[in-house]
């Protein structure tokens, strides 16, 4: 059983600050490392992995820091984002290489169980060029499993991977998660991330926002004001009113016509929203909810 743990961690590339002040716990089993594109996701995940040395603070495996530990490697796999650029190989043959550099014993029998468990085993002799995406995230699978690592660090895994061939990824991560292994996979998907993972690590712009189990994220989406564009026959009178509303946090007339509406309570705002119009005589022309988008969730995780 491996735990990642990240302490006060930094990493900047010159004048941009790529991870801030991170601390996070990785343990066994699945966890979704969520946030939006830019978030700092590739770079941690790469100084998980003791590809990157953070610039402040600490990253350690199981106690012992993993920059500059080449011990580490024999217990972490990593599946970097960009595809493996070695397409003239076969599948056998890329993970053969790995194998073979990891100097295991037996690099036969070590390819042929990580192909197994990839379900490979089939297309194994053909030249990755000829794979889909899918066949491609799970030939580099492979290749990071093939020494048995006890961490498996994944980034955007599912980026691209048509709904079939993510189904069958995400069966794999979950099985390498109920083996006990620490397993980490990024994404700037939710849904893809509730699916499996029981743990939710989410960061954005470099900052760790929030963390927990999905029903815990959710509760923390949920809880949030929202805010709706209406459109009304006299959006002026309309804002004066709301103003009087209980489930009303805030109102703002929107410069490119409408009104903003905060709501802190949707169920109550749906009954006094037509009531209040009818009153003043206003006619309704539009309801939006404006921040139904999850980069509006993470900013309101991030401010939370
Ligand atoms: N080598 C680099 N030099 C300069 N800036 C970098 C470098 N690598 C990353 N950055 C910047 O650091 C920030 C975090 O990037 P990172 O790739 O870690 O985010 P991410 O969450 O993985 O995003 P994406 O999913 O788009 O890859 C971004 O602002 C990015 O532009």
């Amino acid at each position: 059983m491996s735990v990642v743990e990240l302490t006060n961690s930094s990493r900047w590339y010159g004048n941009v600050v790529a991870v801030n002040d991170v601390s996070m716990k990785i343990g066994p089993g699945v966890t979704g490392l969520l946030g939006p594109n830019g978030a700092g996701k590739t770079t941690l995940i790469a100084m998980m992995a003791g590809f990157l040395a953070p610039s402040a603070g600490e990253v350690t495996l199981d106690g012992a820091p993993v920059w500059g530990n080449v011990s580490v490697y024999r217990t972490i796999g990593l599946v970097p984002e960009r595809e493996a650029s070695f397409g003239y190989l076969t599948g056998r043959q890329f993970v053969r290489a790995n194998a073979e550099l990891h100097q295991l014993p037996a690099p036969g029998e070590a390819t042929e169980r990580a192909l197994d468990i990839v379900d490979l085993v089939e297309a194994a002799g053909r030249n990755i060029s000829t794979y889909s995406k899918g066949m491609r995230q799970r030939i580099k699978l492979a290749a990071a499993l093939v020494h048995d690592p006890g961490v498996m660090l994944l980034d955007e895994p599912f980026n691209g991977v048509d709904p079939r061939q993510r189904l069958h990824l995400m069966e794999l991560l979950t099985r390498l998660g109920a083996e006990g292994r620490t397993v980490l996979f990024s994404s700037h998907i939710l849904e893809e991330v509730e699916q499996i993972a029981r743990h939710i690590e989410v960061v954005v712009s470099g900052r760790h926002a929030a963390s927990g189990d999905f029903g815990a994220i959710r509760r923390l989406m949920t809880d949030r004001p929202d805010k709706y564009l209406l459109r009304s026959s006299d959006d002026r009178l309309l804002a004066t009113a709301l103003m009087a509303t209980p489930s009303v946090a805030g109102v703002q007339l929107d410069a490119r016509g409408g009104v903003l509406v905060q709501v802190t309570d949707f169920g109550s705002f749906a009954v006094s929203l037509p009531r209040v119009a009818r009153e003043r005589s206003i006619t309704l022309l539009e309801v939006t909810p404006t921040d139904e988008s999850l980069e509006s969730v993470f900013s309101y995780l991030v401010s939370a």
